[in-house]
């Protein structure tokens, strides 16, 4: 090589295995620690490598942790862009779950997140199940700051407004619209995520009922933005549709993505979710080169 040309000798570097994985464009790049105890994803870290400008651009970071304890297996943690640790991720549990059975040839297996064990099972035609665990309906479960009906909270903006609330693992607020194709996630999601009555932000989704069986959903995601899907966003639309009188206990969810099938399970109140997982691409990642972001040095016009 011709000396002008070589440049620095950069030192040894140590990269990481990545996998991008999605669940109907809900987009996720998956990184195993279980051989890395030494692998230290601060909040900032997570953001760079979630950052789609200069890092490798995702929904959700997930990191396969060994599942102390047994009765799992793996744990999953979950980083949403902004660098904050979520309770639940369907459509990443869904991923999760298809990773561990190809690597274990088991069509079971069970995914634990700091809200529970999730168990999944792969369908003949290929989509997965989970079983993300009772809805939680409380106000202290959500949680909201102060003491309030879920089924209708006092929060509106503009011409949406009277939410029901319900945690998945992780909070939810549905607002109810009549015409989804009127409405600017952008405009509201921001403050509404952030409205005071929610002390742990929370994840809104504004949904449609076309059927008793059919749900058109779009999802502002704490911590992410607009997203093409949200499993447990999926999940809480059903749960607050069919409290509010509006379906049955199941439903088929659609979104920007693709369709979730739903159902809210009568005997013991678990939500139970059916959908696709699809591997995009595999990389290796060097996380000691990736910037931390930082605030832009001018708004784009
Ligand atoms: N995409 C997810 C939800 C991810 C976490 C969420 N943004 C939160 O902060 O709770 C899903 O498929 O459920």
């Amino acid at each position: 090589m011709d000396r002008a040309c070589a440049g620095r000798i950069s030192p040894a570097v140590m990269t990481l295995p990545f996998r991008k994985m999605h669940g109907l464009g809900n987009d996720f790049v998956v990184l195993d620690a279980r051989g890395r105890p030494d692998l230290r994803l601060t909040p900032a870290r997570a953001a760079a490598v979630a950052d789609r400008h200069t890092g490798v651009g995702c929904d959700q970071l997930i990191v396969l942790e060994p599942a102390e304890g047994g009765g799992a297996d793996v744990f999953m943690r979950i980083r949403n862009p902004d660098g904050s640790e979520a309770g639940a991720c369907g459509n990443a549990t869904r991923c999760v779950a298809s990773l561990l059975a190809a690597e274990t040839g088991r069509p079971r297996v069970t995914v634990r997140t700091v809200s529970g064990d999730l168990p999944a099972v792969a369908l003949p035609d290929g989509r997965w199940r989970v079983d993300m665990g009772p809805a939680r309906l409380g106000w202290r479960d959500v949680p909201l700051a102060r003491e309030f009906d879920t089924l209708h909270l006092p929060i509106s903006r503009g011409p949406v407004g009277d939410p029901a609330a319900c945690s998945i693992g992780n909070p939810h607020a549905t607002f109810f619209v009549p015409d989804l194709s009127r409405l600017r996630l952008d405009t509201f999601g921001p403050s509404l995520e952030r409205d005071p009555l929610f002390p742990e932000r929370a994840n809104i989704g504004f949904a449609q009922v076309v059927a008793p069986d059919r749900i058109l959903l779009a999802m502002w995601e704490r911590g992410a933005g607009p997203t093409r899907a949200c499993g447990s966003g999926a999940c809480a639309a059903l749960v607050n549709a069919h409290r509010r009188g509006l379906t049955g206990r199941r439903a088929t969810v659609v979104l920007p993505g693709g369709e979730l099938e739903i159902e809210w399970r009568e005997a013991d109140g678990h939500v139970l979710m059916a959908g696709p997982v699809a591997t995009a691409f595999t990389g290796e990642l060097d996380l000691d080169a990736l910037p931390e972001p930082a605030a832009p040095a001018h708004a784009a016009a």
